[in-house]
């Protein structure tokens, strides 16, 4: 996936200025910066969830597959299931654990019971939560501590087998061990999917991401693999906010 030319609007506020940024294929790319700086505005026009908000613009590209998926000619249920995203509170449909899986595949695929049955098998698998849930698949997903409700949200969007997996803070709202199963699971996930995360917590970006991309005040201040960007930054700007100057 890659950002070309990028600017976005809120209004007369221009949050995003000409980003151009490429987020390889089966790796993972974490987005940091100060708060404000776009981080979550960016991964969110990555799936166009702004087009249902009037004046809210978005100018320039995103490419998948060489193709535009801002273009409005895209169709949203397309990139919906090319690129799935999971966000900062865990929010599971008030409904059960196999139906949270399933929903989302059977709006997308018609497919036998059996078939339905393998693939949220296989999602919750995927998922890392198989093991934890598979003798109480009919309960409720509102039942699951916050971190199995996170995994069951990863679960729902890897159903899809989307290509790219969108991730904005997905642990901020949970505690250290919860945390750490979500980042050994996006160690897991980076095999099958491209993985964009925002995150607030360079620890997190430095254990978890392959390449990092520095924002800041709306535009790309840098972006390399994780080890340059925290070990050798080229910019002024990016020292200053790893090594805690700022932000
Ligand atoms: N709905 C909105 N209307 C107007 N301005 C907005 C809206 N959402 C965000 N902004 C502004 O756009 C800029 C970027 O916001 P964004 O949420 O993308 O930043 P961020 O880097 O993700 O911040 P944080 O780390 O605090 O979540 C900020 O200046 C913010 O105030």
């Amino acid at each position: 996936m890659a950002a070309r030319g990028l600017s976005f609007h809120y209004g007369d506020f221009t949050a995003l200025k000409n980003i151009n940024l490429e987020i390889p294929e089966k790796q993972v790319t974490a987005l940091i910066g100060p708060s404000g700086c776009g981080k979550s505005t960016l991964l969110r026009i990555f799936n166009r969830i702004y087009s249902i908000y009037p004046k809210q613009e978005a100018r320039g590209e995103v490419l998948l597959d060489g193709q535009n998926v801002l273009d409005p000619k895209y169709p949203l249920n397309r990139l919906r299931s090319k690129v799935g995203m999971v966000f900062q509170k865990p929010v599971p449909f008030p409904m059960s654990i196999y139906d949270n899986v399933a929903y989302g595949i059977q709006h997308h695929e018609k497919l036998s019971r059996k078939e339905l049955d393998d693939r949220v098998e296989q999602a919750l698998t995927q998922a890392a939560l198989w093991g934890e849930v598979k003798d109480k698949l009919k309960q409720n997903g509102l039942g699951l501590s916050g971190g199995q409700q996170q995994r069951l949200c990863i679960a729902r969007a890897v159903a899809l087998r989307p290509d790219v997996i969108l991730l904005d803070e997905p642990t901020s709202a949970l505690d250290p061990i919860a945390t750490s199963k979500i980042e050994q699971l996006i160690a897991e996930l980076k095999h099958d999917f491209t993985i964009a995360i925002v995150t607030h917590n360079m620890q997190q970006a430095a254990r978890v991401s392959d390449y990092t991309a520095f924002m800041y005040l709306g535009e790309l201040i840098e972006h390399d693999t994780t080890e340059t960007i925290f070990s050798n930054p080229s910019k002024p700007q990016t020292e200053d906010y790893i090594t805690g100057r700022f932000g």
